[in-house]
């Protein structure tokens, strides 16, 4: 279980962490999700004592990670910046993590084989993959068997073969009870990964729920439109905002229209003569619910309205 309570960070005059108090669980992938400079990592870094907090306290099992004796054997982390020593082989860094946090040496070829580098145990970092060095960085979160697990953007680099491999990784971890918090991008592999999930916005909680709840709470109903036309499209966006009904042009032939039947905008469609090549429903995903929540915290916007 990783425990937040008041969590907060700033670096000079900005609040980066604002106050993040919630639980991490055992036994469930919890996502942690968020913009770009939402504070992810920076939390994540704080809770294996990477950076300090200005105030509040991350808990790991009820301890601070400082107070736990041997760290790596409670809480195992997989973060954005590897240190890792080119000219060292796998097998090499493994070993030297495992010595000098009490870890049997045996661990290192059972962490490799469960990362499956074993046939590059003996191969210099320097020189491994992007996904290689993924695989490398996971085996080292899983050395000291711990029972809290914690991965920042753990599919970075990874071909379809590897995301797939780790969505299963973070599931069967959990299923032997373990407390596994990753933060990931591609909602689409949260969606399949993830029990819970965390959502934070410039530093703050904006959501802490099941991916299930999470959805329904955030998402509307959509009806997608196709419009090979662009004067016609906008023509249809005009009609609809009129008739008080929210849209967003999508793309250049594309526009949704929300909490409006599809009868409806089908019925305005027809009116204006507007020809459609599409026009139906979009069931909620988790991508969409997680843009209505985060519309109004991205941090460095595109531009583009939301
Ligand atoms: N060492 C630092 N010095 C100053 N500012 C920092 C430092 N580390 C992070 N920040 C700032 O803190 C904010 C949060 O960064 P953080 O990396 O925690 O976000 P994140 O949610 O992990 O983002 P991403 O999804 O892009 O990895 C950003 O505005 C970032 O610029």
């Amino acid at each position: 279980m990783i425990t937040l309570r008041g969590l907060t960070k700033r670096y000079g005059e900005k609040t980066v962490v604002d106050d993040l108090t919630f639980a991490v669980p055992p036994g469930r992938v919890t996502g942690f999700l968020g913009p770009n400079g939402a504070g992810k990592s920076t939390t994540m870094r704080m809770t294996v004592g990477l950076d300090a907090p200005h105030a509040g306290e991350v808990l790991i099992d009820g301890k601070r990670y400082a107070e736990l004796r041997h760290p790596l054997r409670e809480v195992g982390a997989l973060l954005e910046a590897k240190a890792l020593h080119p000219g060292r082989s796998a097998g090499k860094h493994l070993l030297a993590m495992a010595r000098s946090n009490g870890i049997p040496a045996r661990r290192v070829e059972e962490a490799l084989a469960t990362v499956g580098l074993t046939d590059v145990a003996g191969k210099r970092a320097g020189q491994f993959s992007l996904g290689m060095g993924q695989r490398l960085g996971i085996a080292g979160a899983l050395l000291g068997d711990p029972g809290v697990l914690m991965f920042d953007e753990p599919v970075n680099g990874l071909d379809p073969d590897g995301v797939r491999w780790v969505r299963q990784l973070m599931r069967s971890l959990a299923e032997e009870g373990r407390t596994v918090f990753v933060s990931s991008h591609l909602m689409s592999e949260m969606q399949l990964t993830a029990d819970r999930l965390v959502v934070i916005g410039k530093g703050k909680l904006l959501a802490d729920a099941t991916l299930d709840e999470f959805i329904a709470a955030n998402s509307r109903s959509t009806v997608a439109v196709r419009v090979p036309v662009p004067a016609e499209l906008r023509k249809l966006d005009e009609r609809l905002r009129d008739a008080g009904i929210t849209t967003r042009v999508t793309g250049a032939d594309e526009l949704l229209a929300h909490d409006v039947a599809v009868g409806t905008v089908g019925d305005l469609a027809h009116e204006l003569g507007v020809r459609l090549h599409g026009l139906g429903e979009r069931t909620a995903s988790l991508e969409q619910a997680y843009m209505e929540l985060t519309a109004s915290s991205v941090e460095y916007g595109t531009g583009v309205a939301a």
